[in-house]
């Protein structure tokens, strides 16, 4: 087993069957079905308190504050928004869907932000009525749009600018959100985000609060943070010289990586909250400025190490490859509906037999889907027994985030069942997609 991989309560048994959080996987398969994300509670609340009292730790140093906005786009049910606020974090939604989740699980409107890159009406209008604590603006139309909005309302709208600072970092290109050449926020270079933030302060119906900047996803190198702080806080001391307003609040967003084989590497809370303080310091010292409320926004670190997907085993073919040898192709019962990385960004996965254990020799295999897509990959590489047959469980770790939240109907595929698990007990989160949902969608002929 790549215990590394696997959330910390993941064990395998006498008889081979992992189980988590205290629960046999076989049972949770039969009970919930497969393929059955399943997350590890105690995993992902261990995170988030790490990214919390990690960050508090390092910029206490310094007497600044930070809070940690859980990005709830990596995975969100209503008892994860309420786990987040029991664990005293606050929360990033993308969207107006996302935004009602979030207060259907009780997190309080005042610690919630909204993003997005093309808000409608609605989304604002609904952030400005229940009160959220920031939006984050994404361009001058929306400047324009919340100013106007929030003076009908009587409202005044806490905002942060997002900021293009240039950096270029994450794992893969359509990751990456801080490079001029992408749809995301107000370039630093063009001098737009001087402008956007000069237009907010102007703005009878906004109140600027500050600069946001989200520089990619599943980032290893402290160094792209280091260097998009820098370039944020020359931003916040060049406002300050030429307006004289010292904005309070700074967000550096989320994009720790993690890890998702063996031999994969992670950001661990505690090197990116002291090395991010460190660099905080640093670009201080060197830009001016007094230190600002700081806010993070890791979405993938903390539920993604978190949950795995445990998949059935159908179909298992040999294939001749061309360079000599064979591949094992293990098909099982999800597939590119339930994980879009692998296709969408070259992802990389592990995967283990979870529901016995095997001494036959390991063989070159491939996890497949069932869709009707060769691409339709989910572990594109791994090392499983040359026995593993149909009814096997396989279980693929590190799927707890862009898992669920991005598993979509190709083929009219029903989406899996989200179950946590915490001492022995399960507790459904989303439960799975019926026939009866999919007729509710198609408009039958009469
Ligand atoms: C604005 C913003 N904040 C936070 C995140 C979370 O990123 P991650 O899940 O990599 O921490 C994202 C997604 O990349 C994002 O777009
Ligand atoms: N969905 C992406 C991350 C992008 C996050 C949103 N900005 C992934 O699975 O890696």
């Amino acid at each position: 087993m790549s215990a590394a991989v696997f959330s910390r309560t993941v064990t395998r048994g006498d008889d081979g069957a992992l189980s988590v959080g205290g629960a046999d996987v076989r049972e949770l398969a039969g009970a919930h079905g497969t393929p059955l994300y399943v997350i590890d509670e105690v995993d992902m609340r261990a995170r988030a308190c790490a990214f919390r009292d990690e960050f508090t730790a390092a910029f206490g140093r310094h007497g600044a504050k930070v809070d940690v906005y859980y990005a709830s786009k990596a995975f969100l049910s209503s008892k994860v928004a309420r786990w987040m606020r029991a664990d005293d974090l606050c929360m990033d939604v993308a969207s107006g869907g996302e935004l009602e989740l979030a207060l259907r699980g009780g997190m309080p409107a005042a610690r919630i932000g909204l993003h997005g890159n093309n808000k409608s009406d609605a989304e604002l209008r609904r952030a400005l009525e229940v009160g959220v604590g920031r939006i984050i603006v994404d361009s001058f139309t929306e400047i324009e749009t919340l100013d106007a909005i929030a003076r009908e309302l009587g409202a005044v709208a806490p905002v942060l600018v997002r900021v293009t600072t240039g950096v270029h970092a994450g794992g893969h290109e359509y990751i990456a959100t801080s490079h001029e050449d992408q749809k995301f926020g107000l370039s630093l270079a063009s001098g737009a985000a001087f402008e956007a933030l000069v237009a907010c302060q102007d703005a009878e119906g906004l109140d600027l609060r500050g600069i946001h900047t989200h520089i990619g996803s599943q980032i290893l190198s402290l160094e792209a943070f280091q260097e998009s702080a820098e370039r944020m806080l020359g931003l916040r001391a060049a406002f300050f010289a030429e307006l004289g307003v010292d904005l309070p609040e700074v967000d550096l967003g989320g994009g720790y990586a993690i890890r998702y084989t063996p031999h994969g590497e992670e950001l661990t809370p505690r090197d990116a909250a002291y090395g991010m303080a460190e660099a905080v310091a640093a670009a201080l010292a060197k830009v001016g400025g007094t230190w600002p409320h700081l806010s993070i926004e890791p979405g993938r670190a903390i539920a993604g190490p978190a949950g795995m997907t445990v998949y059935r085993v159908g179909v298992v073919k040999h294939v001749n490859l061309d360079e000599g040898g064979e591949r094992q192709y293990v098909a099982v019962d999800g597939g590119m509906s339930d994980n879009m990385r692998t296709v969408t960004y070259g992802a990389e996965y592990t995967a283990t037999v979870a529901s016995r254990l095997s001494d036959a020799e390991p063989a070159l295999s491939r996890v497949v889907g069932k869709h009707c897509e060769s691409g339709d990959i989910v572990v594109r590489d791994v090392d499983l027994p040359h026995d593993v047959a149909r009814g096997d469980l396989l279980a693929v770790p590190a799927t707890g985030a862009y898992g669920r939240s991005m598993a979509n109907n190709y083929n009219a595929a029903l989406r899996p069942a989200v179950v946590s698990v915490r001492d022995g007990e399960a507790s459904v989160h989303i439960r799975r997609d019926t026939l009866e949902d999919l007729f509710s969608w198609d408009v039958a002929p009469d």
